[in-house]
C-alpha cells in the first residue's frame, strides 16, 4: 500500500526561523489526510518538502517504503511519483484541457495517452471537455482538470494545496465532494492542505492539526472534534464551550451545569470541561437544574447561536439551537447537557 510516512522532519529558512520542528505524520495508503493549521504554521513548507521542491534539514519522507527524502537522500520531484493540485489549478493557459491532462504522460504511446485522458475526464465528470481551453472553464471545472492532470500518471501520492480556496462557497462543497470521490476511486493516498476547519472535517479520512511546526493531534474527524487533545485544538477545530469542572470519578465531572459524563478517563482532578454548543439544549427554566439569562441571539438559518450567562460560570455560554427561536435577549432559559465532555488542564 502507498503509505506516507513522515518522521522527524525539520526545516528552517535560516537561524531562528525553524518552521517544521520534528514533524511526524503517517497516512495510511488510499486515505485522504487533511493538514490543518493557522496561517504560517508550516503547511505549505511541509507540502514542498514532501514534493521535493525543498530539502529537509533532518528527518525522512517515505512513500510505500521508498525513501524520497532522508539522510543523504533527496529524490528530485519528477522521480517521486507525486501528483500536485495547486491553488487555483494553475493550468497551462495555452494548452487545451486534453493537453493539460496529457502533460505528465511521457513515454506512453499516443493511443494510450488519448485513452488515459478520456478516462481522467470521465473520472472528474468532464467527459467531452478535452477541446476546451482553460479560460472557457469555470473555476470549479479548472480545479477538476487540475486533479485529472495530477492523477493521469497514476501517482502514489497526491498533494492538494488549498485547492478550493478560490471557489465561491456554493461551488466549494460540490467540487470537494467530487474531488474526494475521484481520489477514492483511484486509491491514491492524498494530503490536502487547508486552513478551513469545515473543509478538513468534512473531506478528509484523518485530520492532522499542525501547531508550531509539529502535529498537535492526528485523528479521524469525529475523534478530533469530540476528543481534542487540548483546549487549543478544541477551539481550532470548532466552536467550543469551556466551563470549570471537578472530576467526581474518572468518568464524570461536576460543573455549574450539573454532572457531565467524560468521553475519556479524566486523568486530572480539576480543569476545563469542553462541550460543543450543540450538546447544550434550551429547556424550561422552571424545571431545569441549570439556568441563565440570554445575552445574545444570532440566527444563521439552519440554526441559531444563543449566548447565555450562567451563575457560577465565568464566560458566557454559546448554545446552538435548531431553526428560529422564541427566546429573547434578557429572558431566562434552562440548560440541559447531552453527550460526553472532555476534561483538560487549564492553560497556564
Ligand atoms: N522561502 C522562504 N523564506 C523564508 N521564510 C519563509 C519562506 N517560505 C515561508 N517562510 C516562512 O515560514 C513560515 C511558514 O510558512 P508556510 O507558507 O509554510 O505556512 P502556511 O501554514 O502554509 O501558511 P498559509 O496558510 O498562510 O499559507 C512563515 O512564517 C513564512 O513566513
Amino acid at each position: 500500500m502507498n503509505d506516507l510516512q513522515i518522521s522527524g522532519v525539520v526545516k528552517s529558512y535560516g537561524p531562528g526561523a525553524t518552521v517544521l520542528d520534528g514533524l511526524d505524520l503517517t497516512v495510511q495508503g488510499g486515505h485522504l489526510a487533511a493538514v490543518l493549521g493557522p496561517s504560517g504554521c508550516g503547511k505549505t513548507t511541509l507540502l514542498r518538502v514532501i514534493a521535493g521542491f525543498l530539502g529537509a534539514d533532518a528527518g525522512a519522507v517515505t512513500v510505500a517504503g521508498r525513501t524520497l527524502t532522508g539522510p543523504g537522500v533527496h529524490l528530485p520531484p519528477e522521480r517521486r511519483r507525486i501528483g500536485i493540485v495547486p491553488q487555483e489549478g494553475a493550468l497551462f493557459p495555452h494548452l487545451n484541457v486534453a493537453r493539460n491532462i496529457a502533460f505528465g504522460l511521457t513515454g506512453t504511446d499516443r493511443r494510450a495517452r488519448v485513452q488515459r485522458v478520456d478516462e481522467m475526464l470521465e473520472l472528474v465528470g468532464l467527459g467531452g471537455y478535452g477541446d476546451r481551453m482553460p479560460h472557457e472553464l469555470s473555476g470549479g471545472q479548472q480545479q477538476r482538470v487540475a486533479l485529472a492532470r495530477a492523477l493521469a500518471p497514476e501517482p502514489q501520492l497526491v498533494l492538494l494545496d488549498e485547492p478550493f480556496a478560490a471557489l465561491d462557497s456554493g461551488l466549494r462543497g460540490a467540487v470537494r465532494a467530487d474531488v474526494r470521490a475521484a481520489l477514492r476511486s483511484t486509491g491514491a493516498t492524498a494530503v490536502l492542505v487547508t486552513h478551513d476547519q469545515q473543509e478538513a472535517l468534512s473531506t478528509a479520512d484523518v485530520v492532522a492539526v499542525v501547531r508550531h511546526g509539529r502535529v498537535a493531534q492526528c485523528a479521524v474527524p469525529e475523534v478530533l472534534y469530540q476528543r481534542p487533545a487540548d483546549p487549543w485544538v478544541a477551539s481550532f477545530v470548532g466552536d467550543a464551550v469551556f466551563i470549570t469542572g471537578t472530576a467526581e470519578t474518572n468518568t464524570a465531572a461536576a460543573t455549574a451545569l450539573g454532572r457531565i459524563p467524560l468521553a475519556a478517563p479524566a486523568g486530572l482532578r480539576e480543569g476545563l470541561v469542553l462541550l460543543r454548543p450543540e450538546q447544550l439544549h434550551l429547556t424550561d427554566p422552571d424545571t431545569a437544574t441549570a439556568r441563565g439569562t440570554v445575552t445574545d441571539v444570532r440566527f444563521f438559518g439552519h440554526d441559531s447561536m444563543v449566548t447565555v450567562s450562567v451563575d457560577g460560570v465565568n464566560q458566557p455560554i454559546d448554545i446552538r439551537a435548531p431553526g428560529p427561536l422564541q427566546v429573547r435577549r434578557g429572558g431566562m432559559v434552562g440548560i440541559r447537557v447531552t453527550g460526553k465532555a472532555t476534561l483538560h488542564a487549564t492553560p497556564s
